[in-house]
């Protein structure tokens, strides 16, 4: 009754049972969990801007307007408590360590993710595209498939190579033991949240889920440990730690050097902190992006105007070369630009993240106080009002001219906002317009992303409907 008379207090969302508040929703699988989260975005941004939850006696905030997620996220650096889940995974890697743990680690390793170091990965990204474009070959013409198994493993092997300069590339085995314990993963922190239950340490200990993500663990901190293994032997060896590609040097720097380096000259990180960090790195970035490489793929294929506009941008700067994209292609390649944020924009990736408030923060419109959970919504941000009355659209054209943009600066947030945002976002982006570009040079695409099914499992990932069909084109 307090919460919905004071007018500091963001609304109650409908529904509150006593007791358990509004824990009754989250009962149901991940596609229901999406829907709700959906709901609550716009409902919150009716609100303006947010709506208070309870899961038990535990509250949360929601919200959704942009200037308000900024306030929180450059205001409150602390992960919610949820994120301890992931914890026996991923420790205190970036995702998941706590605030003051993070202020130092994320200073040092941001050097790795500038954009100057990037630039070395132009030459790698364009090879692992090549690489999936010739691996869909045997789909061509053979009428709808499941090409994100094709862009999930091409992205798990580019951010071995990339990221940590380990070449697995013809290892399959271990991708598909390692891309389906995270998935499990994933889904047992999802199960996890959605039973209040099993919120406590004491009962989810003696669970189904937590025996399950015993066994799951090893087969992940194997992949790691692993990795970090090579490295250290091949550094002793006095085995040059550059990335290698076909037994020659290549240009880019794996952002797992630098750490290694970092610990050799300051003794910064010890070898957990190492695999930890190795951990997180494949974890926040390989399936994310194979995702979106997914989504706009069927996006794209949906609507043959825009796939029209993605060729001939195309044609105007490769003509019928089917050379590599460079830094300067690029710059050039504003609609495949624009269809990449588009995409992150239309089904956002990474759907919500959470923050727990040390302190209280006064909003736009009310106040939130402190020891409360904070939920973001990426989603929310992304229909605000702000973006028009056409939000819930696919319309790259929407990037092309400031003028039909939100005149509010943070209103995308696909890689979160504020400093404790995407550390891999310029990694992404690169990747993922490369791809687009050798995929779209090579293959027409259909699909229709009116059908697709959704569920939040962490990430919002496909669950049906977005098969596509490809025909190889006659260059
Ligand atoms: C399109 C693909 C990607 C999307 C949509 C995405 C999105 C995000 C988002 C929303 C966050 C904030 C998470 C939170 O606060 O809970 C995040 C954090 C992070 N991402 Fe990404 N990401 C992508 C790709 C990558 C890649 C390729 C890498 C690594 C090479 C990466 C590494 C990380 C790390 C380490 C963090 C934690 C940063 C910190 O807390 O300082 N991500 N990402």
């Amino acid at each position: 009754w307090w919460v919905i008379t004071n007018k500091d207090v963001p609304p109650a969302y409908p529904g509150y049972l006593p007791l358990i508040g509004h824990a009754h929703l989250l009962i149901g699988d991940s596609i229901n969990l999406w829907n709700l989260v959906k709901m609550i975005s716009y409902k919150s941004l009716k609100a303006e801007g947010a709506v208070s939850l309870w899961i038990g006696p535990r509250r949360l905030y929601f919200v959704a307007d942009p200037n308000d997620f900024l306030k929180v996220a450059n205001t409150c650096f602390e992960k919610d408590e949820v994120y301890e889940y992931a914890k026996p995974w991923m420790g205190n890697g970036l995702v998941t360590s706590d605030a003051l743990l993070w202020k130092a680690h994320r200073k040092m390793l941001n050097p790795a993710f500038n954009p100057a170091v990037l630039d070395g990965f132009m030459e790698m990204f364009n090879s692992q595209a090549r690489r999936l474009v010739t691996s869909l070959e045997v789909e061509a013409g053979r009428g709808p498939f499941d090409h994100w198994a094709y862009s999930r493993r091409n992205a798990l092997e580019t951010i071995c190579f990339g990221a940590l300069g380990m070449d697995f590339r013809d290892k399959k085995e271990l991708f598909g033991e390692y891309a389906s314990a995270t998935e499990e993963l994933f889904n047992i922190f999802s199960k996890r949240f959605q039973t209040i239950w099993l919120h406590s340490d004491f009962m989810y200990n003696r669970s189904k889920l937590k025996k399950r993500q015993d066994e799951l663990l090893p087969i992940v901190h194997n992949m790691s440990n692993g990795i970090l293994k090579k490295k250290k032997a091949d550094i002793l060896n006095c085995d040059n730690v550059r990335g290698k590609e076909k037994g020659k040097e290549t240009i880019f720097k794996p952002f797992l050097d630098l750490i290694l380096e970092l610990s050799k000259e300051r003794g910064t990180f010890n070898d957990e902190e190492i695999r930890e960090h190795i951990d997180n790195i494949i974890m926040a970035g390989y399936d994310a992006s194979a995702i979106v490489v997914t989504y706009a793929l069927v996006l794209v294929g949906s609507y043959p105007h825009i796939q029209e506009k993605v060729c001939e941008e195309l044609h105007k700067v490769f003509g019928d070369e089917d050379r590599d994209v460079t830094k300067q292609d690029l710059s050039k390649l504003v609609y495949i630009d624009a269809v990449f944020k588009e995409t992150m924009r239309f089904y956002p990736v990474v759907p919500v993240v959470a923050r727990h408030l040390d302190k209280d923060i006064i909003l736009r419109n009310c106040t939130l106080s402190k020891g409360k959970t904070c939920i973001l919504s990426v989603y929310g941000v992304h229909r605000h009002p702000v973006w028009g009355l056409d939000a819930e659209e696919f319309k790259p054209e929407r990037w092309l001219d400031p003028a039909t943009l939100p005149d509010v600066p943070n209103a995308f947030a696909g890689f979160s906002m504020g400093r404790r945002n995407c550390i891999g976002q310029t990694y992404a982006s690169m990747s993922i317009r490369i791809i687009l570009s050798h995929i779209f040079r090579n293959y027409k695409v259909f699909g229709d992303h009116t059908k697709m099914v959704a569920r939040f499992d962490v990430l919002l990932k496909p669950v049906s409907g977005y098969h596509v069909q490809i025909e190889k084109k006659n260059k």
